[in-house]
C-alpha cells in the first residue's frame, strides 16, 4: 500500500460488536458468554475488580489473546459486522484496524521520536513519501495532543520523553496506521495526575473520530472519559461476566444492580 496525501484524513471509528465470548487459559474459564456493543466513535470503559477478566476481554477484541499459546476463547466479535475471528480475516490486518495502547508506555526508546510514530506504519508494509510522512507524523502528534510539545525534536529519542509523553506518542503510533477503534488497557496507571488529566483530554479528542475502549481501575476517570460502562466481576473463582452495562451516567448515577452500586461508589474491589 502507498500512502497519499489525500489518503490521511482519520477514518471514522467502527462498531465492535462482540457476543457470547467465553475465554480459556487452558482448562480455567475466565469468562463466560460476555456480550457487549462498543458503538462507533464512543469511550466505553470496562471496570470490575482486579481478575474479573477486563483485560482479557480487551486483549480479544484485536486478537491478542491468541498469543498466549494455552489461551482459547468462544463467541464472535464483528467489526462493522464482519467477524474479526473469520477465516479469510487477516490477523495483520484486524490488528492494523484494532490498535492498543498498554498500561505501561512502550515507545522504541533509541528510536528517534519521529519514526516511532512512523514504526507501526513500517510494520505492516505501507510506503508513504517524504512529505506524506510529515504528514502523518504531525497529524497523529496532533491528534495524541503532543504535537506543540516536540515539533522542535522529533530526531530525539522516544526514551527522552516524559513517561506521558511516551504514552502520548504510543497513542500516536496506533493512530498512524489509522485505526477503526483503540483499545487502552489502563493507559494512565503509570502517569501522574498531570499527564493522566493531559490523556484524558487526549481520548477526549479523539472520542467521535476512533471508537475507543477502555480498561480503568480509577472511577473518576471512568466518570470523566467514557460515553459507556460495562462492569465485569468474577464472583468466587467463577468466569467473569458483565453483571451490568449502560451509559456512564446511569452507571453512577442510578445502577439497576446493587453490586455496581457498590462497585463504583467503592465499596468492595
Ligand atoms: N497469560 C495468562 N495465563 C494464564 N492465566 C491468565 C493469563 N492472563 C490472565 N490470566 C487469568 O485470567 C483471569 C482474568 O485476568 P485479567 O487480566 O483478564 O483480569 P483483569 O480484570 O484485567 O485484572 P486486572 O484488573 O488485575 O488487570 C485471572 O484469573 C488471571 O489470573
Amino acid at each position: 500500500m502507498t500512502l497519499t496525501e489525500t489518503q490521511i484524513a482519520p477514518p471514522l471509528g467502527g462498531t465492535l460488536d462482540a457476543r457470547a465470548i467465553s475465554a480459556w487459559f487452558g482448562d480455567h474459564k475466565v469468562l463466560d458468554r460476555v456480550s457487549l456493543a462498543m458503538p462507533a466513535g464512543k469511550v466505553t470503559a470496562l471496570i470490575g475488580p482486579s481478575g474479573c477478566g477486563k483485560s482479557t476481554f480487551l486483549r480479544i477484541l484485536n486478537r491478542m489473546h491468541e498469543l498466549v499459546p494455552t489461551a482459547s476463547l468462544a463467541g464472535e466479535v464483528l467489526l462493522d459486522d464482519r467477524d474479526l475471528y473469520s477465516a479469510e480475516r487477516r490477523v495483520t490486518d484486524v490488528r492494523r484496524q484494532v490498535g492498543m495502547v498498554f498500561q505501561k508506555p512502550n515507545p522504541f526508546p533509541a528510536m528517534s521520536i519521529y519514526d516511532n510514530v512512523l514504526a507501526g506504519l513500517k510494520l505492516t508494509g505501507t510506503r508513504a513519501s517524504r512529505s506524506a510522512r510529515d504528514g502523518i507524523v504531525e497529524e497523529t502528534l496532533t491528534r495524541a495532543g503532543l504535537w506543540k510539545e516536540v515539533r522542535d525534536r522529533l530526531r530525539s529519542p522516544g526514551g527522552a520523553l516524559s513517561g506521558g509523553q511516551q504514552q502520548r506518542l504510543c497513542i500516536a503510533r496506533s493512530l498512524a496506521v489509522r485505526p477503526r477503534v483503540l483499545l487502552m488497557d489502563e493507559p494512565c496507571s503509570a502517569l501522574d495526575p498531570t499527564s493522566t488529566r493531559r490523556i484524558e483530554e487526549t481520548i477526549a479528542e479523539l472520542a467521535g473520530e476512533v471508537t475507543i475502549v477502555i480498561v480503568t481501575h480509577n472511577m473518576q476517570q471512568a466518570a470523566r472519559v467514557s460515553d459507556l460502562c460495562a462492569f465485569f466481576l468474577a464472583a468466587h473463582g467463577t468466569p467473569g461476566v458483565i453483571v451490568e452495562h449502560g451509559p456512564t451516567d446511569v452507571m453512577f448515577d442510578a445502577p439497576r444492580d446493587e453490586r455496581t452500586n457498590d462497585y463504583v461508589n467503592g465499596r468492595f474491589g
